[in-house]
């Protein structure tokens, strides 16, 4: 495998036509390490990663691997590989010879090819399905064939677009954490579109968080989920409550929120009526209304709510720890 490299985009922007898609962006990404961009439809994302592979032209701005600008280098002299959310294998070839086929087209002699192939196959744990081919295979399984023939390239930068999302629910979780386990086994720095909020928590070691063209947050899974910058990413990340408090816009995590009886209202911070129980398993969310006409939403575990029930209508209060509180800077 070749070495890991740095991906910097410098204030690159993309627009077509009139339309800016990109509007400016600046961000580096440590050679190695997995980065997520996450965001809603429509917010760039997929923009932005095939101007990094080179798909798309920069209409303004730069974009490096490793120190140099690749602006001009056509895709193939970029050290970048892609892997598609359609995994378009060659039907009539078979798993090796699928993977194997980009060295074919290099002129790799036949037995050279098939043994690097062999050594991909295994990686992706797929050496026993080696002589099928690809409509003998599961959507899992054609995709870790996708991903062995983008690997084949020996890139130093992977990117994946929507690489999970034709995936069943129980297969993209086994494919999430093979997907974080190959990563970490070949050193590469990969780069994973994705809309799931999940999914780059779970994957990332950097998530970009992108609205309108532009980054709402870049940071670690935690401090994004602890410290939402914005009122867009704690929405977007969800699992929190937006609120305006002593002059301030706050966000408070929905497990930071604790639900008092009525009678301890002198020594809380909102009273409320609890207007909605929802059961989830591993815990229980609460929708509660306060007295200011605010919407709140609180999440218990399963089991700290069953050691005290509450019902729907009835009267409460709600406080929090002062420094589960953080401010929030103004969208855009
Ligand atoms: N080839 C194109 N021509 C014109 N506009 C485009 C083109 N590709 C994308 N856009 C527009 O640019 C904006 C960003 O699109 P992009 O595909 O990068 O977003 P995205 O975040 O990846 O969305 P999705 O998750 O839906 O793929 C959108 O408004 C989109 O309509």
């Amino acid at each position: 495998m070749s070495e890991a490299q740095t991906v910097e985009l410098a204030a690159v922007t993309k627009r077509y036509g009139d339309a800016l898609a990109v509007d400016a962006i600046s961000l580096k990404i440590r050679a190695g390490s997995y980065c997520c961009l996450l965001g809603p439809s429509g917010c760039g994302k997929s923009s932005t990663l095939r101007m990094i592979a080179g798909h798309e032209d920069v209409s303004d701005g730069d974009i490096l691997i490793g120190p140099r600008v690749v602006n001009d280098d056509p895709p193939a002299a970029r050290g970048t590989a892609m892997m598609f959310q359609s995994y378009a294998l060659f039907p009539h070839l078979s798993v090796a010879e699928n993977v194997a086929f980009s060295l074919r087209m290099k002129g790799v002699a036949k037995d050279e090819r098939l043994n690097r192939a062999a050594r991909m196959l295994e990686l992706v744990s797929m050496t026993d399905f080696a002589d099928r081919t690809p409509n003998q295979l599961s959507g899992g399984q054609q995709q870790r064939v996708a991903l062995a023939r983008a690997l084949m390239t020996e890139p130093s930068v992977l990117l994946l677009d929507e690489p999970l999302s034709a995936l069943d629910p129980f297969l993209r979780v086994r494919m999430r954490s093979e997907l974080r386990r190959i990563q970490s086994e070949l050193g590469i720095t990969f780069i994973h579109v994705t809309h799931s909020q999940e999914e780059a928590m779970a994957l990332a070691d950097l998530v970009v968080v992108m609205n309108e063209g532009r980054i709402a947050q870049s940071a670690a899974p935690r401090e994004i989920y602890n410290a939402p910058r914005t009122p867009f990413v704690a929405r977007f990340i969800g699992g929190h409550n937006i609120l305006e408090d002593e002059g301030r816009t706050i966000t408070l995590r929905a497990d930071d929120l604790s639900i008092l009886p009525e009678a301890r209202a002198s020594e809380a911070r909102r009273r409320a009526r609890i207007s909605e129980i929802e059961y989830r398993g591993p815990d229980v969310r609460v929708g509660l209304e306060t007295e200011a006409g605010e919407s709140l939403t609180a999440v218990m575990g399963e089991r700290d709510f069953f050691d005290s029930p509450l019902t729907r209508g009835s009267d409460v209060a709600i406080d929090w720890r002062p420094e589960a509180a953080h401010e929030l800077s103004r969208d855009g």
